[in-house]
């Protein structure tokens, strides 16, 4: 497919590749039917089509029809007579490709009722899932792959899986305003090889809405959207391709009473897709993909990070002129759409790709040991497994020695496990420790901006002395809010100082261990190499098989504990997120208050759209106070947000709980009309919850600070 519009790759970070492409367009001819009338569409190349008018009667007939005649052009024709093989080799074949590579690609099949898109997608659907394997098994690490498919139906906008129809209707949701739409509750199957996948598409066409058309005697009534993911497990992560195919239903004419609500939704469904399609040609900032669940689910094809292709699909006869002229239109459209296609690659974080070598290397292990059984075994055919030269002693000798062979064995395995155990805990210990100085960062850098040091370099040059020396030496604050200070980021440069100290640590220790792994797995080696000579029986090749058992067991268990890790490195890391925007928040509201008192306390008052806004974030806060802290909450109870701020006097009456009226005549608020300032709600992350002592409250203003765990806190 060479649609790259300008060829250039750029790499974003790590991993991540995007270039512009514009969407392959094809259409593709049926074969005209016995019943049908006369060929109005002759393709004429590979590339173009002409599609033969009306002749208007008033002129002259037969150079009217030449000029009336319609060419088109497309990337791709396809006629009459072409082969499911060739569109597959044209179309898909390449996407396939793509998909192996991280890459997401779609086809979707476009065209009205009878014209041949469920034709087209069927042969493109098995063709693309073979090759998928065929590549996968080619390839030097099969088993590095996963393939897993889904498959929806959207008929009458509801959703259905087809691969489990006893599911009910299931669930659109949008992740964010601009995120994908996600089917929730869809049943993603791990495909196995090319029968099991075979299968599970006939299962899933079987479960197919379908009626009989006016032109087509098995139309299909909804869209079906077949999507493929391939992950494979690279060094530092899993890099993820997708591949969608897509077989639209046909739109069709107002026909029988009973399809008229289904003909209403696919025409309406296909309309939002054609205004998608028309704005993106377009090169409109604004698409609206909401209108139907089709284009939700479609928008990462169509104007997402996907390399897309589509085939539409017309009849070459008379009778269909007009929706054949229709989609031909609608294909010459879709040419000018181009999409932004970037290479997915889930990046894990160190430690757990970690977990992904040992599982591998166990794997590795477990299938060498199967190798090395089944050449035993055909050895042992061949060669009689009672050697009657070999003496009882001899015997008795051998067994003795496979039986030190089989203890070592198992104990240098044990000692593996024991050090992998210990690397990972390490490298779980590194990540904990690199989210932890973070934190003392964030809480130095807090202080920073709150003295305003940041903004001063002549007194602060980013060095630490310098920064601890310049609270020494004071900045205009109040004497105990320097005191305060002092003692927190002294504090902090201690913890972070602690926290440096022990990475250090761990790094040197996991230097250690790493080394004594690597010997420990070379003894193993040597000992397995000694294995095959010595075995000879049904019971050593039990041993192998056990061993084999625990290994396969080990590298489960691995797995689990990979998947746990990942989940609870999440969780710390959106832990700190939060606890970031909190403090964010925290000091947004700080600012809000201390301009508003500023402004007060210079007799300015506030104009009557800030005053507005002021109490719009007064309620707000309030709001999130209550829901914040509702078993406890009473309006009364809730100190003013400084201790400078009680000196303030409000009048009660109008400000009550924080709701302070309006004024829409004077433009300016009189001090005691404005609402009452709130106390800034604590934050409610896991972390704060948790532990008290990582805490450390400012005394002036009730905000927090947040300060590292304690040691017994982190063990805990
Ligand atoms: N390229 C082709 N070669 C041979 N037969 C074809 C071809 N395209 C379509 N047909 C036949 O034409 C009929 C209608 O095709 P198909 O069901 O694929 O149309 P469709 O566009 O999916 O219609 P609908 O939208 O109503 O489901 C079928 O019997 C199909 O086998």
């Amino acid at each position: 497919m060479t649609q790259s519009s300008s060829g250039s790759d750029k790499f974003h970070g790590s991993g991540r590749s995007v270039s512009e492409e514009k969407l392959m367009v094809a259409v593709r001819v049926r074969p005209l039917r016995a019943d049908e009338g006369p060929r109005i569409v002759h393709v004429v190349s590979d590339k173009m089509l002409v599609l033969e008018e009306e002749a208007d009667m008033r002129k002259d007939v037969l150079r009217q029809r030449r000029v009336n005649d319609k060419h088109y052009i497309y990337d791709r024709v396809f006629a009459e007579e072409s082969t499911q093989e060739e569109v597959y080799e044209a179309v898909c074949a390449p996407l396939v490709g793509d998909t192996l590579n991280g890459i997401a690609g779609a086809i979707f099949a476009y065209g009205a009722t009878g014209a041949g898109k469920t034709h087209t997608m069927t042969g493109l659907m098995s063709r693309a899932l073979n090759h998928l394997f065929t590549s996968i098994g080619e390839s030097d690490e099969p088993n590095s792959f996963e393939v897993k498919m889904s498959y929806i139906e959207i008929y009458n906008e509801n959703i259905r899986d087809l691969l489990n129809p006893g599911a009910g209707f299931l669930e659109l949701r949008d992740e964010g305003s601009s995120g994908p739409s996600i089917v929730a509750g869809l049943s993603e199957i791990r495909a196995e090889n090319a029968t099991h996948v075979a299968e599970l598409l006939a299962k899933g066409d079987r479960s197919r809405t379908a009626e009989s058309t006016y032109a087509n005697q098995h139309s299909s009534r909804g869209h079906a959207l077949l999507s493929v993911s391939v992950s494979k497990t690279v060094t530092k992560g899993v890099q993820r391709g997708r591949l969608f195919l897509i077989d639209l239903a046909g739109s069709e004419r107002a026909g029988a009473r009973a399809r008229r609500l289904e003909g209403a939704h696919i025409n309406r469904s296909l309309l939002a897709l054609g205004n998608c399609i028309m704005a993106l040609s377009g090169g409109a900032r604004y698409v609206n993909y909401r209108d139907s669940k089709l284009t939700r689910l479609l928008r990462e094809v169509l104007g997402g990070r996907c390399r897309t292709a589509m085939v539409a699909h017309v009849s070459p006869a008379a009778g269909h002129r007009d929706t054949t002229r229709s989609t031909l239109h609608y294909a010459q459209r879709a040419s000018a759409i181009t999409n932004k296609v970037e290479r997915e690659f889930i990046e894990t974080p160190m430690h757990l790709s970690q977990y992904r070598t040992v599982i591998s290397e166990l794997r590795e292990e477990i299938a060498r040991l199967k190798t090395k059984m089944r050449d035993d075994r055909t050895k042992s055919r061949e060669e009689p497994i009672i050697d009657e030269t070999i003496s009882k002693e001899e015997s008795e000798e051998n067994s003795a020695h496979l039986k030190s062979l089989r203890e070592a064995i198992v104990s240098t395995f044990k000692q593996q496990m024991r050090l992998r155990r210990r690397l990972m805990e390490l490298d779980s210990h590194l990540l904990g420790l690199a989210l932890d100085a973070e934190r003392q960062h964030a809480a130095i850098s807090h202080w920073e901006a709150r003295f305003n040091r940041l903004y001063k370099p002549i007194n602060f040059t980013g060095s630490r002395m310098s920064t601890q020396q310049s609270y020494r030496g004071g900045g205009g604050s109040s004497g105990s809010e320097r005191a305060e200070a002092e003692v927190s980021v002294e504090q902090a440069w201690a913890e972070l100082a602690a926290v440096e100290r022990e990475q250090e640590a761990a790094r040197t220790e996991r230097l250690r261990v790493e080394r004594q792994l690597e010997q420990v797995r070379l003894r193993g080696a040597q000992l397995e190499q000694e294995l095959p000579a010595h075995i000879s029986s049904g019971p050593e090749r039990e041993v192998l098989a056990l061993v084999c058992r625990v290994h396969e067991l080990e590298a489960d268990k691995l797995a689990l504990q990979g998947e746990r890790a990942a989940r609870s490195h999440e969780l710390r890391r959106r832990d700190l997120a939060l606890q970031r925007r909190d403090a964010q928040r925290r000091l947004t509201d700080e600012i809000i208050t201390r301009q508003r008192r500023a402004l007060e306390e210079y007799g300015a008052g506030a104009q009557a759209d800030l005053a507005q806004l002021y109490e719009l974030y007064q309620q707000e806060i309030h709001a999130s106070t209550y829901t914040e802290t509702n078993e406890y909450y009473s309006p009364y109870r809730l100190p003013p947000i400084s201790t400078s701020m009680s000196e303030l006097t409000w009048s009660e009456s109008s400000s009550g709980s924080g709701r302070g009226s309006s004024s829409g005549s004077g433009g300016t608020f009189a001090l005691d009309r404005l609402p009452q300032l709130a106390p800034t709600p604590r934050p409610r992350t896991r972390y704060s919850q948790a532990s008290a002592t990582t805490l450390k409250r400012y005394s002036s203003d009730d905000s927090l600070v947040i300060t590292a765990p304690r040691a017994s806190d982190r063990a805990a």
